[in-house]
């Protein structure tokens, strides 16, 4: 399997539902999103709810026919796929798609058995720690348990592509830290995988590529590295060398101080403004803004007792674009 070529394209892709002569009207759901994914990395779409990740998804797999625009699934249109291309594509469905009556073993073994080359069911057992529930029926498991069952099955053809909706949601960190760790070795393995969440510190662990929804449209994508200022800019962003600095004060400042202070800061979670309480600056954009503060500082005769330049973190730009 070639490494790190695209296995997912999307182009200037638009959905929408309704018709414009309805007393709705249309109503537009994806507006233009391109997004490339590829094999052996990690793709992963973000963005608040409703923002169109899940229908983006659905135009990726060929549930969902565009209204506008191009989808290349492993090099083809996978609206018009054959069975072919399905054995090739892995989809981790939400609970409601797995029949509810049936135990985990059974439904393994039943989709193994529609693949070629399946992966090993006791291996897939073991690794994401099912043996205990697997003769549970799926309606009685916990949503974490079903969430293991789904990314299983999802896995079971050897996929070339997985595309998976929020694979963690509802697990313990434990069992987060297993799925993190298959996911991991999935990539190695040379697959594409392309996923969902809502956890910002998953996806920064994870991600080899971001995309940011938002209203239907992709408004960030790149690198962790490039969305949060750590290296250079990902194409639709140009605060790339964006940082935060952090400064641990070493009085209480008064409501005027923190007014006049050149940017704007907050108290980092958790600490009150006292000696020894830490403040965050917002994003900073250049060396400009550091001589400023500098100058605040000597203003208000006020010298840090410490001061620490941090990468921004993922959540700093998810927060940014929500509030945008
Ligand atoms: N068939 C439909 N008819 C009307 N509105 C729809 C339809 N499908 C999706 N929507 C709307 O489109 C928007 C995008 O939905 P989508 O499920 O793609 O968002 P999402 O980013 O996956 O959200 P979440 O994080 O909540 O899962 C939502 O406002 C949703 O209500």
């Amino acid at each position: 399997m070639p490494q790190f070529s695209p296995c997912l394209t999307l182009r200037h892709v638009r959905y929408a539902v309704g018709s414009a002569r309805s007393p709705q009207g249309l109503k537009e759901i994806l507006r233009g999103v391109d997004l490339t994914a590829r094999s052996g990395e990690v793709t992963v779409l973000l963005g608040p709810n409703g923002a169109g990740k899940t229908t983006t998804l659905s135009c990726a797999q060929g549930l969902l026919h565009p209204s506008q625009g191009t989808v290349a699934l492993l090099g083809e249109d996978p609206f018009r796929a054959d069975a072919k291309l399905r054995a090739r594509v892995g989809v981790m469905l939400q609970d409601g798609g797995m029949p509810q009556s049936v135990q985990p073993r059974a439904l393994l073994h039943h989709v193994a058995a529609l693949h070629q080359n399946p992966w090993p069911v006791e291996d897939l057992v073991e690794r994401l720690g099912m043996g205990d529930f697997l003769r549970t029926s799926i309606r009685r498991l916990s949503g974490g348990q079903r969430q293991r069952v789904a990314l299983a099955a999802s896995l079971l053809g050897r996929p070339e592509v997985v595309f998976l909706d929020e694979p963690t949601a509802g697990l313990d960190p434990q069992s987060r830290q297993t799925v993190f760790a298959l996911i991991g070795e999935l990539r190695e393995m040379g697959m594409g995988i392309v996923l969902t969440t809502h956890l910002l510190e998953e996806a920064q662990k994870l991600a080899d590529s971001v995309f940011i929804l938002k209203d239907g449209e992709v408004v960030r994508h790149g690198s962790v590295a490039e969305l949060t200022g750590a290296g250079s800019a990902g194409t639709g962003s140009t605060d790339g060398a964006a940082r935060r600095m952090v400064f641990t004060a070493a009085r209480t400042l008064t409501r005027a101080e923190i007014a006049s202070a050149p940017v704007s800061i907050e108290l980092d979670g958790g600490t009150d403004n006292a000696p020894g309480a830490t403040w965050t600056t917002s994003r900073l954009t250049g060396p400009a803004q550091l001589r400023e503060l500098a100058a605040w500082w000597e203003l208000i005769d006020m010298m840090p007792v410490e001061v620490r330049m941090e990468a921004r973190t993922l959540e700093d730009v998810f927060w940014e674009v929500s509030a945008a």
